[in-house]
């Protein structure tokens, strides 16, 4: 259970203060808090929003006035070190010791900041907020140094700049490497990164105890794969330029195991694998399943203006069926036994408790699919229990006149009292998309009540975040699902004794029972009776989801006169309203202030999708297709790049591909993980859209002096930790701490063969070694100031050197390892560089004859990529 009740006066703000105002906290400590007035001039009131809430029993009251005014405060920065955990924890000790001193000593407006803090909930002290607005960050100058940190370790993958709740749905997930898991609706990315660390576990130590020969307990962890992890993570959005942003921060975490597609989490495709020993088909269940739904969003009031302008009930009212729909599948695709986490960030119980209920329910109960109790996992969370009982809000009303706000309790309080108003008042009009399904069950008996209260709520007052919802389910045994009400939400409403009586659809993903998108395969299998079914019914779903999407994203409420007080009823059984007074116009009280509020006509509340992002994703407006073509396995390109680099047997050769139509080796060759190629080969022709797949790990070189390469394929900075514990050949160590500052600092680096230099060791090692890339292995050593092992490509040229690390990449090392003043220098000695080797190339290229590749001119290595 939940730890309900303790979190009263948990705000570290703890400042009341009236709605509409600016929304500056009372410090943290005695520290200033910066929290300023970015977005001031938008009123941070809302009387239907916080209407809603103050009479819908969520908090007692004084704890609701506390709730409420820290969501009108702004929300304090907050991030997170990432990637492995020896990286991570490198990178936050640099933090701890070199900027939280400063940090604390800033004084702004005459006033120390708040310092930064470790937010309790999480382990490690990985994550971190501090109350300073993002606007003083960026240009106070004393933050001048804290600032640049953050960009260059954002930009390199080692912090990622995550809302503090937003962090808290993959710790319930329970991954470990090796899982199979599904991201439904993954975009921007941030929690897919948390699962992708969680699937490769202590994946680096692994790999390396199994390439050096030391014993290890192969019961104690992921080794199938000599130690590489051999888990799946599949990120999905169904919003193809929202799966573009996915993709450009999954990319940076190099992880061999991912892909990302695009497609309606309702209707994801199911995946085909191997089929059994007797022939049978196969499709892939996952272990774990995150459902972060699309969602009003109206726990994020502290940081989206939005919410305070436009909050509407219609917005949960309309997403529900989506949202239901949503977790229906993910819970048809997990295995039993397997665990899946739904989560939004809004507080209105018909996204969250309503959803849950009635996936239970409609699965077949608690015996089929059960909420865990989670109240000892992450116990620094405070959080609320679910709620078991709930009203369902809605607004109605005539067009040019006032509305009226009503709370209903059950669906036979709604029916009736919509009844009565068609009857007394035609033309108001009620939301179409209330259901009978999004009332509470009030009467159930003990043994198959539905344990709501597990389901987890943490509010903004709680330890000052957003708010959020979380529940945990698992799957007990394998579900019956009934076909959805098939003519879009309006006569969506699930019963219990719906399913019982429609044709059950085993949903288990045998050869007789799947869900299959691809149009092919479809219509091979439609072939038989009862895949025709299923077929259509893919068919009404997708339907369905457009029907619905536009519905609810043009609500055609009026907004009625400006003047006009709004009024909220309270429609019980017999549609006496009991809160609010008895008589609708002259009884009723406004919940607040009493402004009215204007309904917008079309907007598009988080994550879900508007009108015009439907049309997107028409396949004709997909955006190019993206290939993923395997290489064979005795592909002679590859052989000659490990035997270039020595790379061991035991490291596979068959998982390699390339991303162009013809499966040619143009240009770069990446690697992923066995699971991924089984996955990409069986279904890329089955109808799926994937957009992204692998991890660069070999690239031509592009360069002059090719023909006298033995191989002129380079290592990349993406996947060299991958491959380099297997590699035997052309390896040299940096040990001094000035050797890897000069590597870092310049490009080109002379190195003649016979005079002398000033490369250090490395130069030592690198003189006598023939053209071509090698591994620069830095392993931890505290007193030369590394502080974790790391692994470079370097680059031996006839007469010099080069580290192929980007400027960026360049950039972040020197800020982390040596507190440069200036790393920006990076850019200009780049860009001398650069312009001196193309004043070369195109020297060259003119006494030549001019030399064309794949990416239509030389390209300057080290400096571009
Ligand atoms: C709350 S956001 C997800 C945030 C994400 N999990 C993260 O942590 O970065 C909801 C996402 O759902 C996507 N979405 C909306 N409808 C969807 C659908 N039917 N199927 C899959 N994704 C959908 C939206 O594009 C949006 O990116």
């Amino acid at each position: 259970m939940g730890r309900g009740g303790r979190g009263g006066n948990r705000n570290r703000g703890g400042h009341r203060k009236p709605f509409g105002g600016g929304g500056k906290g009372k410090n943290r400590n005695s520290g200033r808090d910066t929290r300023t007035d970015s977005w001031n001039e938008v009123p941070r009131s809302n009387d239907f929003f916080e209407g809603y809430y103050r009479s819908g029993g969520f908090l007692p009251e004084d704890e609701f006035d506390e709730m409420w005014a820290t969501l009108a405060k702004d929300l304090p920065n907050s991030f997170r070190f990432t990637g492995t955990k020896s990286d991570a924890l490198a990178v936050r000790e640099i933090f701890k010791q070199r900027y939280i001193p400063k940090i604390t000593s800033i004084k702004f407006d005459g006033e120390l900041v708040d310092p930064p803090r470790a937010v309790k909930a999480f382990p490690d002290e990985l994550v971190w907020d501090m109350t300073t607005h993002k606007k003083v960050i960026r240009k106070h100058p004393p933050f001048a140094e804290f600032q640049k940190f953050l960009v260059a370790e954002t930009t390199s993958g080692n912090v990622s700049r995550q809302e503090v709740v937003s962090m808290i749905p993959p710790h319930f997930l329970d991954v470990r490497p090796g899982m199979v898991v599904l991201d439904m609706c993954a975009a921007p990315g941030s929690k897919s990164a948390q699962l992708a660390e969680m699937i490769h576990g202590d994946e680096e130590e692994r790999v390396k105890k199994a390439a050096s020969g030391a014993p290890f307990d192969s019961e104690g962890g992921d080794y199938n794969d000599d130690g590489r992890s051999t888990g799946l993570l599949i990120a999905n959005d169904t919003d193809y330029k929202r799966a573009g942003m996915l993709v450009h921060q999954v990319k940076r975490l190099n992880f061999p195991n991912l892909i990302v597609t695009q497609h309606d989490a309702s209707i994801f495709p199911s995946i085909e694998i191997p089929s059994t020993a007797e022939g049978k088909r196969q499709y892939l269940k996952f272990d774990r399943i995150l459902a972060d739904v699309p969602c009003s969003g109206d726990g994020t009031a502290r940081k989206n203006v939005n919410v305070w302008q436009k909050w509407t009930p219609k917005d949960g009212l309309g997403l529900h069926n989506l949202q239901l729909r949503i977790l229906f599948r993910g819970l048809q695709m997990l295995k039993k036994g397997g665990r899946l986490v739904y989560s939004t960030c809004s507080m209105n119980p018909v996204e969250n408790e309503a959803v849950i209920q009635a996936a239970i329910d409609q699965c077949g109960g608690t015996s089929k699919v059960t909420l865990v109790d989670c109240s000892d996992h992450l116990p620094d969370l405070i959080r609320k229990p679910g709620l078991t009982k709930w009203k369902i809000f809605d607004i109605s009303a005539v067009a040019g006149e006032k509305k009226i706000a009503h709370n209903f309790s059950t669906w036979e309080s709604f029916d009736k009292a919509k009844k009565k108003y068609d009857e007394e008042e035609p033309g108001r009009t009620f939301s179409s998309k209330i259901s009978k399904d999004m009332f509470p069950i009030l009467d159930a008996p003990e043994a198959v009540r539905i344990p709501l209260e597990r389901c987890m709520r943490v509010y903004p007052h709680l330890q000052d975040t957003g708010g959020f919802f979380i529940a945990v389910l698992e799957k007990m045994d394998d579900i019956r699902i009934a076909q959805l009400g098939a003519s879009g939400s309006t006569t969506a409403t699930i019963t219990s004794e719906k399913i019982k009586s429609s044709t059950p659809m085993d949903v288990d993903g045998t050869e007789d029972n799947k869900m299959n998108l691809d149009p092919v395969e479809s219509a091979r299998q439609n072939r038989s009776p009862k895949r025709k079914l299923e077929g259509a019914e893919e068919e009404n779903a997708t339907k369905r989801v457009r029907v619905e999407a536009g519905d609810s994203t043009n609500s055609p409420v009026d907004a009625g006169s400006e003047d006009a007080k709004p009024a909220v009823k309270d429609e019980e059984e017999d549609s006496k309203p009991t809160v609010n007074g008895t008589a609708e116009d002259a009884d009723a009280k406004p919940p607040a202030n009493g402004s009215v509020e204007t309904v917008p006509d079309a907007k598009a509340p988080n994550g879900a999708f508007a009108n015009e992002t439907i049309k997107k994703l028409e396949p004709s407006a997909q955006g190019q297709k993206e290939y993923f073509e395997y290489l064979p396995a005795d592909d002679p390109t590859i052989a000659s790049i490990f035997d270039f680099f020595g790379i061991s047997d035991r490291f596979p050769r068959d998982r390699f591909l390339v991303r162009n139509k013809e499966g040619l080796l143009l240009n770069k060759i990446y690697y992923t993980s066995e699971l991924c190629k089984t996955v990409i080969k069986m279904n890329k022709e089955r109808g799926m859209r994937f957009v992204h797949c692998g991890v660069i790990m070999f690239v031509a070189h592009k360069i002059r002096e090719k023909e006298q390469l033995k191989c002129n394929w380079r290592l990349q900075d993406e996947g060299i930790k991958i491959v380099a514990p297997w590699a035997s050949k052309r390896i040299v160590q940096c040990t001094k701490n000035e050797t890897l500052h000069t590597l870092l600092k310049q490009f080109f680096p002379k190195l003649p063969r016979e005079e002398p230099h000033a490369l250090g060791e490395v130069g030592d090692q690198l003189r006598d070694l023939e053209p071509g890339c090698a591994f620069m292995n830095v392993n931890k050593n505290e007193e030369e100031g590394f502080p974790y092992d790391m692994v470079f490509p370097i680059w031996r040229h006839p007469g010099s050197i080069n580290l192929m690390t980007d400027k960026d990449d360049r950039k972040a090392f020197l800020l982390r390892l040596y507190n440069e003043s200036n790393p920006e220098m990076v850019n200009h000695v780049a860009d001398k560089a650069a312009a001196k080797l193309k004043a070369e190339e195109a020297a060259t290229e003119q006494a030549d004859g001019d030399e064309d590749d794949e990416n239509g001119g030389v390209k300057l290595d080290g400096l571009e990529e």
